[in-house]
C-alpha cells in the first residue's frame, strides 16, 4: 500500500475495514455467488447502483447539459467488419504467458511490476527499513507473490527496478519476454519456467443471428458507436463544429487476470466523450479561457523515461502555451474532469494526471493523458483523455465510403493548381478489357508529384509506365492516345475536412471504488465505526428518518416527512428498528447517509425536528418546512453544511450520537 494513504480525516486507510463495509452493505457483490462467483463480474446492490447512478448523473449535468454534447445510446452487439477496420481485431491486446507445467496464465507486465516490487520490499525487509503489509487474497489467505526472500540487494540493481516500474506501461510483448529472462522472473507460486509473451485479444467473440455468418464482438468501447454515427450528428448539429458526442454504458473486455475488486473487471460500464474538432488552427477550445488557471498535477513523459515519478503543479494555461499538453481541447477536457472528479468528492491530494509513453499510445494518437487516482493499489487510471487524430473516422470512412467529412463554405474561394488525367475512355476498354477498371484506378490514385513527372515522360517518350499490382508483371504501359496530364486551376468553394477526436474516457467503477477509500474513515472514538462520507449530491441514500421509538405517536410524521422529502426527489429511508439512536445513525453513516432527522416527543408537541450533519454530527432543530428545505439545498448542492448550522438554531439537546 503506498504510504500516502492517509484519509482525508488525516488517519491512516484501513482497506480491510473498508471492504467489509462494503460487502456487508452490499455495494456490489460477487456475480453468480452461489455458483462459486466468476473471476472479474460483479453485481452491484442498491448503495452501489444508486452511487453509481449519481455519479453519472452528476457527470451528465457536468459534461452533457453544461456543453451541450449530443448523447447517444448505441449497440453493444459490434459486427465483426468494424472492429477489424477500426483495428480492434490485430491490436487489441495485452501480453499473457503461460506456465506450460501448471497451466496458469499470467499477463506478463503486471507479472514483471509484482515480481520487482516483492523484491523491492524484500530488500528494504533485509535492510530492516520499514515496509508496508503485504496485500492478501482476501479468500486465500495467501500472500500474492510467494517465494520471494528478503534478499539485500545492490543500489545499481534497486534503481534499475525502479526505473523499469516507473515505465512498466512502456514495454512490448518481446521487451517484456527480455526483462522476464533478464530478472528471472517465473511462476511466483511454483517457481517454474514460463513461456515467451504472447498477444491476447481482449475482446469477448460471439455471432450475431442463426447462421453464425456473421462473427461480432462484445464492444470494448463506446466509441466506435458515435464514430459511425458521425455523419448523422453532423447534420442534427446543423453542421455546426465543433461538437460532442456522448455516450454512457457497458463494455466488455476479456481481462487476463481480473484483480483488485472494482479495478479490473471484464463488464464494465464507461461514460466517453468524442469531441469532434478542427484538425486546422491548433485545437482551439470556445472555453479555454474560463479553465486556463486550473491548476493540475502533472506527470509527463520525461519524467518517467528518467525512472522518476515526480509531478509538477502547472496551470493548464500554462501547460497547453509550453505544449506539454498538445493542444487547448486535450487541455481544456484535463481540467474539466479534475472539476468533476473533485466535484463527487475525490481528494484533491489524490489526483495525477499522467502522460502516455511513446509505445504505450496508440500508433495515431497525437497526445494521450490518463487522470489517475490514489488508491492503496497505487494510481489508478480513472479516465484517459486521448488526442486520436482523424484516424477512427478516416478508416471508417475508407472502409466504406461513408462521407465522415466536414464540408463547409468558404469564406473566400480557394484557388487550388493541379495535376488532372484525363483518360479516353472509349479506347480504354478495348485496350485494357477486363483489367480497364484497375487501370483506371491506379492512375486517380497518383500523387500530384508522380503526375508531374509523368506529364514530362507523356511529352517525351509518347507513353507512361505506371505501376498496376495485379495487373501483368505489375507495370502497364498507357499510350498518349489514352491519356492527357495537364495543370488545371480549378475554383473551391467548399472545405472539406476530417475532424479530430478528443476523446475522455471513464471507467465508471474504478472511480466509484477509488471515492470510496477516498472518502472512507472512521470515527476517533470507535475504529469500528466506518464513515462514507459521500457529499450529499452523490450518496446513495440522502436522508435517513429516525423515530425516538416504534410508538404511534411518530408514525403520521415520519409519513409526512417522506412524502415531502420523496415528492423533491430526495431518496430517503426509515429506520424504526429497536436499536438506539447512536446505532441507528452510525449504520448509516457506513452507507454514506448525510443526514438524520430525528422524531421526538418534542416533534409531536410543536412539530420540529432535528437534523443531524453525518461528518460533524453537529444537530439543529426546526420545523418541517425549514429542515425539507435545508435539506432539499444540500443535496442539490445550493448550500453546505455550515450555512444550515448557522441559519438554524443549534440542538443542545442530548446527542443523539452518544
Ligand atoms: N478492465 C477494466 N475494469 C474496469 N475499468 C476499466 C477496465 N479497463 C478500462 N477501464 C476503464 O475505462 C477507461 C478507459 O479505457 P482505456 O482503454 O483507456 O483503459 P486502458 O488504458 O486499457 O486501462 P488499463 O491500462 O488499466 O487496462 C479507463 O480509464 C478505466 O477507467
Amino acid at each position: 500500500m503506498p504510504s500516502d494513504m492517509t484519509t482525508f480525516k488525516g488517519k491512516p486507510f484501513d482497506r480491510a475495514s473498508l471492504e467489509s463495509v462494503m460487502k456487508r452493505r452490499l455495494f456490489y457483490t460477487p456475480a453468480f455467488d452461489i455458483y462459486g462467483g466468476v473471476s472479474g463480474l460483479y453485481d452491484y446492490g442498491p448503495p452501489g447502483t444508486a452511487l453509481t447512478n449519481n455519479i453519472v448523473d452528476v457527470w451528465r449535468k457536468h459534461f452533457v447539459l453544461r456543453e451541450n454534447m449530443l448523447e447517444i445510446d448505441t449497440t453493444m452487439l459490434t459486427p465483426h467488419e468494424v472492429l477489424k477496420t477500426s483495428g480492434h481485431v490485430d491490436k487489441f491486446a495485452d501480453w499473457m504467458c503461460k506456465d506450460p507445467k501448471t497451466g496458469e496464465i499470467f499477463r506478463a507486465d503486471h507479472l514483471v511490476e509484482e515480481v520487482l516490487e516483492a523484491r523491492l520490499k524484500g530488500n528494504k525487509e533485509a535492510r530492516g527499513e520499514k515496509v508496508e503489509a503485504e496485500e492478501e487474497d482476501p479468500k486465500k489467505k495467501k500472500k500474492k507473490v510467494k517465494n520471494i526472500a528478503a534478499v539485500k540487494m545492490d543500489d545499481a540493481l534497486v534503481t534499475e527496478y525502479e526505473e523499469v516500474l516507473a515505465k512498466i506501461d512502456n514495454y512490448n510483448g518481446e521487451e517484456l519476454g527480455l526483462l522476464l529472462k533478464k530478472y528471472d522472473i517465473k511462476n511466483p507460486a511454483t517457481n517454474g519456467e514460463l513461456q515467451p509473451p504472447v498477444a491476447f485479444n481482449l475482446m469477448f467473440q460471439t455471432s450475431i443471428g442463426p447462421s453464425s455468418n456473421m462473427p461480432g464482438y462484445l464492444r470494448p468501447e463506446t466509441a466506435q458507436g458515435q464514430f459511425l454515427n458521425f455523419a448523422k450528428l453532423l447534420e442534427f448539429n446543423q453542421q455546426q463544429m465543433p461538437f460532442a458526442s456522448a455516450s454512457i454504458g457497458k463494455s466488455f473486455r476479456n481481462e487476463i487476470s481480473p484483480r483488485s475488486g472494482l479495478l479490473r473487471v471484464r463488464e464494465f460500464l464507461m461514460a466517453e466523450i468524442e469531441h469532434f474538432v478542427d484538425p486546422e488552427g491548433g485545437k482551439k477550445h470556445p472555453r479555454f479561457e474560463e479553465v486556463a488557471d486550473v491548476e493540475l498535477e502533472l506527470l509527463d513523459r520525461e519524467v518517467q523515461l528518467s525512472g522518476k515519478t515526480n509531478v509538477k503543479t502547472t496551470k493548464i494555461g500554462e501547460a497547453v502555451k509550453t505544449g506539454l499538453v498538445d493542444n487547448e481541447t486535450l487541455g481544456y477536457f484535463l481540467a474539466r474532469i479534475q472539476q468533476f472528479l473533485l466535484k463527487i468528492g475525490a481528494d484533491p491530494k489524490k489526483i495525477r494526471f499522467r502522460q502516455h509513453m511513446a509505445n504505450e499510445m496508440a500508433h495515431y494518437a497525437a497526445d494521450c493523458w490518463d487522470a489517475e487516482l490514489l488508491t492503496s493499489y497505487g494510481w489508478i487510471e480513472c479516465v484517459g483523455c486521448a488526442d486520436r487524430s482523424a484516424y477512427d473516422l478516416t478508416v471508417h470512412m475508407k472502409k466504406t465510403g461513408a462521407p465522415l467529412v466536414v464540408r463547409e463554405p468558404r469564406k473566400e474561394p480557394l484557388k487550388v493548381e493541379e495535376w488532372v488525367c484525363d483518360i479516353e475512355k472509349k479506347k480504354f476498354g478495348p485496350k485494357f478489357k477486363k483489367d480497364g477498371k484497375t487501370v483506371e484506378n491506379a492512375i486517380e490514385a497518383l500523387t500530384q508529384d508522380l503526375r508531374e513527372k509523368l506529364s514530362l515522360d507523356l511529352e517525351k517518350e509518347g507513353k507512361i509506365v505506371i505501376d498496376v499490382p495485379g495487373v501483368g508483371d505489375g507495370k502497364v504501359e498507357v499510350p498518349k492516345e489514352l491519356i492527357t496530364i495537364e495543370k488545371r486551376t480549378r475554383v473551391e468553394n467548399v472545405r472539406e475536412y476530417t475532424p479530430n477526436v478528443i476523446e475522455p474516457s471513464f471507467g465508471i467503477g474504478r472511480i466509484v471504488y477509488a471515492l470510496c477509500e477516498h472518502i472512507y474513515w472512521t470515527r476517533e472514538q470507535d475504529e469500528a465505526r466506518g464513515v462514507l462520507s459521500f457529499p450529499p449530491t452523490v450518496a446513495p441514500t440522502k436522508a435517513l428518518i429516525v423515530p425516538l421509538s416504534s410508538h404511534s405517536d411518530f408514525k403520521p410524521f415520519v409519513r409526512t416527512l417522506s412524502d415531502k422529502l420523496q415528492e423533491a426527489g430526495v431518496s430517503t429511508r426509515v429506520d424504526d428498528s429497536g436499536a438506539s439512536i447512536g446505532k441507528r445513525y452510525s449504520r448509516n453513516d457506513e452507507l454514506g447517509t448525510p443526514l438524520g432527522i430525528t422524531i421526538d416527543f418534542q416533534s409531536v408537541k410543536d412539530n420540529t425536528f432535528t437534523l443531524r450533519d453525518r461528518d460533524s454530527t453537529e444537530q439543529v432543530r426546526a420545523g418541517l418546512d425549514e429542515i425539507t428545505t435545508a435539506i432539499t439545498n444540500l443535496v442539490n448542492g445550493k448550500e453546505q453544511w455550515s450555512d444550515v448550522a448557522t441559519r438554524l438554531p443549534k440542538f443542545e439537546g442530548q446527542e443523539v450520537d452518544a
